[in-house]
């Protein structure tokens, strides 16, 4: 016997009302890629990540071909503290000897990277964990001497993250590379725009703690909600940004030049920002476009 109540009625007809409401853009999305990358400095609370995993799950269940792409530079710096080495960054980059690449490596790799696969997996969806070493998918070079093993993506190879999604899985991809001589440490942010451009990507999204880009980093209230390429590439050149925001402006601004039709900066503290990103015309956080 089925018992009905008033309550769960209402509930009912008000959880068929959102998801009405949302069919313009669940059309919109069915058959897109997004590429979602997911910083370390917002992974940090377990319950929140589960939130964002939640969030990627339904994107992925309405159709949209998703690609994570994740960092952890938050859980690098704690197992290399545990570890007792020293670490500095050079323009938000980490400089790498091989006993940071080994730590940087078994943080993305071995930890994080598993992380994400066993809460999407725990969501229902399978995923697959992969880093850029696998099908010799980010084939890297060094970037500098001064920065050791820290490397520029030479060239992405779609293939597998293609056979991935091809398959209806979801590719979480840990941001180390390779090269003839060994395994390269690749900012994420980078990571995630090189991966977004190889798969003409319809969305790239980079999921910070931050609510967006702000004119002026101590400011909270001078958050920029658009921004054309051109207003990025000035901010850029103006050497007023510092820490982690200097590669992702960077890869923004390269992501656009190579065609990126929408590129944005959200809260990934913010619960459920990515939806509220994906099913509003205002959005939120800072959006990137063209002109
Ligand atoms: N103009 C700016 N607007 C927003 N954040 C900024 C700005 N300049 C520097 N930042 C810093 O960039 C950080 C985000 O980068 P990062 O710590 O590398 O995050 P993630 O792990 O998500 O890549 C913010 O927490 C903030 O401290
Ligand atoms: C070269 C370089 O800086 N690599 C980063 C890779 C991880 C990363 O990018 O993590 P977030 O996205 O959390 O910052 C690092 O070592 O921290």
């Amino acid at each position: 016997m089925r018992e009905r109540d008033t309550r769960e009625l209402a509930d009912g007809m008000r959880k068929a009302e959102v998801l009405t409401e949302a069919l313009p853009w669940i059309h919109q999305m069915n058959g897109r890629t997004i590429v979602v990358k997911y910083g370390g400095s917002a992974m940090e609370d377990a319950r929140l990540m589960r939130q964002v995993v939640g969030d990627l799950e339904l994107l992925k269940l309405m159709g949209m071909r998703v690609v994570l792409v994740h960092g952890g530079g938050k859980a690098i710096n704690a197992l290399l503290a545990r570890l007792g080495v020293q670490t500095r960054f050079v323009d938000g980059l980490r400089v790498t000897d091989d006993a940071t690449m080994e730590a940087v490596q078994e943080v993305l790799v071995g930890k994080v990277n598993q992380q994400l696969v066993w809460a999407l997996n725990e969501y229902g969806h399978n995923a697959v964990g992969i880093s850029g070493v696998d099908g010799k998918t980010f084939k890297s070079e060094p970037v500098s001497p001064r920065l050791g093993r820290v490397g520029r993506i030479r060239e992405v190879s779609p293939d597998l993250i293609l056979s991935i999604l091809d398959d209806g899985y979801i590719p979480v991809v840990a941001s180390v590379g390779c090269g003839a001589d060994g395994f390269y440490n690749v900012n994420a942010d980078v990571a995630a725009g090189k991966v977004a451009e190889a798969l003409h990507a319809d969305k790239l999204v980079y999921l910070t703690d931050v609510d967006g880009l702000y004119r002026d980093a101590r400011d909270a209230s001078s958050l920029v909600s658009q921004m054309t390429l051109a207003e990025a590439r000035e901010l850029l050149s103006s050497g007023s940004l510092d820490g982690g925001m200097v590669p992702k402006l960077r890869s923004v601004v390269e992501a656009m030049e190579r065609g990126a039709r929408e590129v944005v900066i959200l809260n990934g503290k913010t619960p459920h920002s990515l939806l509220v990103e994906m099913f509003t015309d205002a959005g939120i956080g800072t959006l990137f476009t063209q002109a």
